[in-house]
């Protein structure tokens, strides 16, 4: 046994020894399966939580009302679950409350793929009923017995086998798929925060290419809180696979192909303020990169041309680059970030020429612009006028 697993055997010995079962469950056991990297481990238990209160004296009822304590040892937290069986699930979503039972087969019959359904002893021995290692080696997504009951009782089971897809490259099994596109529609009994919470999961996966395809041939895609185009989004995917950005670039996909005002986009997935002033700044900071200096409007309803422009940016921008918060200081250290920011105006442009406004000099003062953000002359009045001059723009 190895990491985090060996950190928490003292638990399990504790629990065993006040009489319970006690064993590792969930993603930790599938996730060590794969020898992928093992976040959280989840521990499953007979005992209730009233009963591990009395085996630890430190504990936080992290979700109690689903059997969920978590338990503080050495300084380091464990999440511990008693439990519980199926059935008690309401309105497609997880269950207001919880049966616990005694038997641990019961508690894996209620989980939702094969592969989640695998618990792991103290000794490193598999409790497998559902033949979830065979799922695992033929990565194949699976559910536990009836797929339609399955999703029926949490509709947010069809975004994790799509997100799994994404994160594992696994495939879906014939029933499984069946039953979520016929189970499409009940997403609309789930949270929008639980969905974006997937989703992001899913855009953080190796294998996006292909979660998207599933997204679209499902139809998933129509119960999303924002609507993509969907011919557009599998050719950018496609060439997004070997784009070193991550959760980024489909976020600022998702808002060009949204056809709207990129913050109406984020809001629906109703990301957190802050994530989306950081993505309409990485947005505008990519747009100047590829010269195009455009107000925050003009930005804002480009929509296609400006889908275009981001994927041939993501292309070409180099790997140091790309990293969110590298973008975003980039950004912050543009000299300017508007047209409006420019030390020369219309007016100057008219006095200095004895020339009529017109189209002329928008032209102009974008040129400056974008001569001042790549570094070429600074944002000095008299700088930019003879800059101009050599360049016979005025
Ligand atoms: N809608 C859900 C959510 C969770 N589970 C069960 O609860 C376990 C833990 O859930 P969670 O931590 O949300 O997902 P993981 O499968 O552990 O994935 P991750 O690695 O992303 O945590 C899952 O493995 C699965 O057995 C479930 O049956 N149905
Ligand atoms: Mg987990």
């Amino acid at each position: 046994m190895k990491e985090p697993f060996l950190s928490a055997l003292p638990l399990i010995h504790e629990i065993e020894a006040a009489g319970y079962e006690a064993c590792f469950v969930g993603g930790a056991v599938r996730d060590f399966l794969l020898g992928r990297d093992i976040h959280d481990v989840d521990i499953a238990t007979s005992a209730t939580p009233a009963e591990l209160k009395t085996i630890f004296s430190k504990t936080v009822d992290v979700g109690i009302e689903h059997g969920t304590i978590m338990v503080i040892q050495n300084g380091k937290s464990y999440e511990v679950t008693t439990y519980r069986s199926e059935g008690d699930y309401q309105d497609y979503r997880r269950p207001e409350s919880v049966t616990f039972v005694r038997s641990l087969y019961e508690d894996l019959k209620r989980r939702d793929f094969t592969m989640n359904a695998i618990a792991m002893d103290k000794e490193g021995n598999f409790i497998d009923p559902f033949a979830g290692r065979l799922a695992v080696e033929k990565k194949v997504i699976v559910t536990v017995g009836s797929a339609d009951e399955r999703f029926q009782e949490d509709a947010l089971r069809l975004m994790r086998a799509v997100r799994f897809v994404s994160q594992l490259g696994f495939h879906l099994e014939k029933q499984t798929e069946k039953a979520i596109k016929e189970h499409v529609d009940l997403l609309r009994h789930i949270s929008v925060e639980r969905i974006t919470a997937e989703f992001e999961k899913l855009l953080d996966g190796k294998y996006k290419k292909n979660a998207f395809e599933l997204l679209f041939h499902t139809g998933i895609y129509k119960r999303l809180p924002s609507l993509f185009n969907q011919e557009h989004v599998v050719q950018s995917v496609t060439k997004l696979e070997i784009s070193p950005l991550k959760e980024l670039d489909i976020w600022l996909l998702a808002l060009y192909f949204s056809g709207e005002h990129p913050v109406t986009t984020l809001k629906k997935w109703r990301l957190p303020s802050k994530k989306i002033k950081l993505l309409s700044m990485a947005l505008s900071y990519l747009m100047l990169r590829k010269d195009h200096f455009w107000s925050r409007d003009e930005l804002f309803t480009a929509g296609k041309e400006i889908a275009l422009l981001v994927e041939t940016a993501f292309l070409t921008i180099k790997r140091e680059d790309v990293q969110l918060a590298h973008l975003l200081d980039k950004y912050e250290s543009l000299p300017i970030k508007s047209l409006k920011e420019l030390t020369v105006n219309g007016n100057d442009l008219i006095r200095w020429t004895g020339k009529q406004s017109g189209p002329w000099i928008g032209k102009v003062l974008h040129e400056a612009a974008q001569a001042v953000i790549n570094g070429e002359i600074a944002n000095h009045k008299q700088e930019i006028r003879s800059w101009m001059e050599n360049c016979r723009l005025i």
